[in-house]
């Protein structure tokens, strides 16, 4: 599924490269990589050891293209778990940017799932597009729906893949067009402008949303907003994440870490009073 291979040298320095290299070189030296399956040590020709392995998606994601910041990992694994997104469910995110979380969250949901993912910036989209290609979320040149460009032949070649995300130009805060949505994650500095819409797309016995904003201000915006248009069961968090390095002199957290990313408020929509 994932279209790069890794290899991983004696220094732990880490390379993602194009399946079909036949041959790598840094100052360790030229690696024979013809025929060569992941799972196997390799030597360099001056003799240095190099691991050829599969990346995982976090590795992808650290070393992809950007166009704008990215979610990190911690922020990430908290939306998705205190969202609860799970296969098969029907997820709308804003903005794409680079594509970090819409990796994530296509992942969660699967094959059975999907991803809506909503981009004003054409020029963002197409990047992201890129991104979602080498793990195999949307097809080479798949159509971004509202961009305007010339047309390319999509590769519908079956290679593995989950091909369960649709890219959208779009300002969100104009509206949500899908129905019947299971979760709706925002990205973006004004996602109380988009609680109106959020509320309309939402599923209305399972439907939730998470926002994601840096100031804390923003988050009291988007709580309070979120309170106006019904919603409940609503929690603001902030994730702080510590390395603990482990040596033979003792054991102690990293002395430098990521101090303040952003505010993830989740929340669920009320549901209907009966008729
Ligand atoms: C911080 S970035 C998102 C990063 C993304 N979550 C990732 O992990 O790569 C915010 C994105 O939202 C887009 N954006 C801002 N306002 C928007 C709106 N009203 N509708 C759609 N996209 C919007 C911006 O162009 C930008 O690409």
């Amino acid at each position: 599924m994932i279209r790069k291979k890794m290899l991983i040298d004696e220094r732990e320095k880490k390379y993602l490269i194009d399946k079909k290299l036949d041959r790598f070189g840094n100052d360790l030296g030229l690696v024979d990589l013809k025929e060569k399956k992941e799972g196997v040590v390799l030597k360099s020709h001056k003799g240095h050891e190099f691991y050829l392995v599969e990346p995982t998606i976090y590795d992808i994601v650290k070393k992809m293209k950007r166009t704008v910041t990215t979610l990190l990992p911690k922020d990430i694994g908290l939306i998705i778990t205190y969202l609860g997104v799970r296969e098969g469910e029907t997820v709308v995110e804003a903005g794409t940017g680079s594509g970090a979380l819409t990796i994530y969250l296509a992942n969660a949901v699967g094959k059975t799932g999907k991803v809506i993912t909503y981009e004003k910036r054409p020029e963002f989209a197409k990047v992201a597009r890129k991104n979602l290609e080498i793990v195999g979320l949307v097809r080479k040149n798949q159509k971004i729906i509202g961009l305007d460009e010339e047309d390319e032949d999509e590769n519908l070649e079956e290679e593995d893949g989950l091909y369960n995300v649709i890219q959208k130009i779009g300002d969100v805060t104009k509206g949500i067009e899908e129905k019947d949505v299971d979760a709706i994650v925002l990205d973006m500095p004004d996602p109380w402008n988009v609680v109106p819409h959020a509320k309309k797309a939402l599923n209305k016995a399972r439907g939730r949303i998470a926002t994601y904003v840096p100031y804390i201000e923003q988050a009291k915006k988007t709580v309070e907003a979120l309170k106006e248009h019904g919603f409940f069961d609503i929690h603001t968090y902030e994730c702080l994440v510590r390395e603990i390095e482990i040596s033979e002199k003792g054991v102690r957290p990293s002395t430098r870490m990521v101090g303040h990313t952003g505010y993830i408020t989740i929340a669920r929509v009320k549901p209907e009073d009966e008729e």
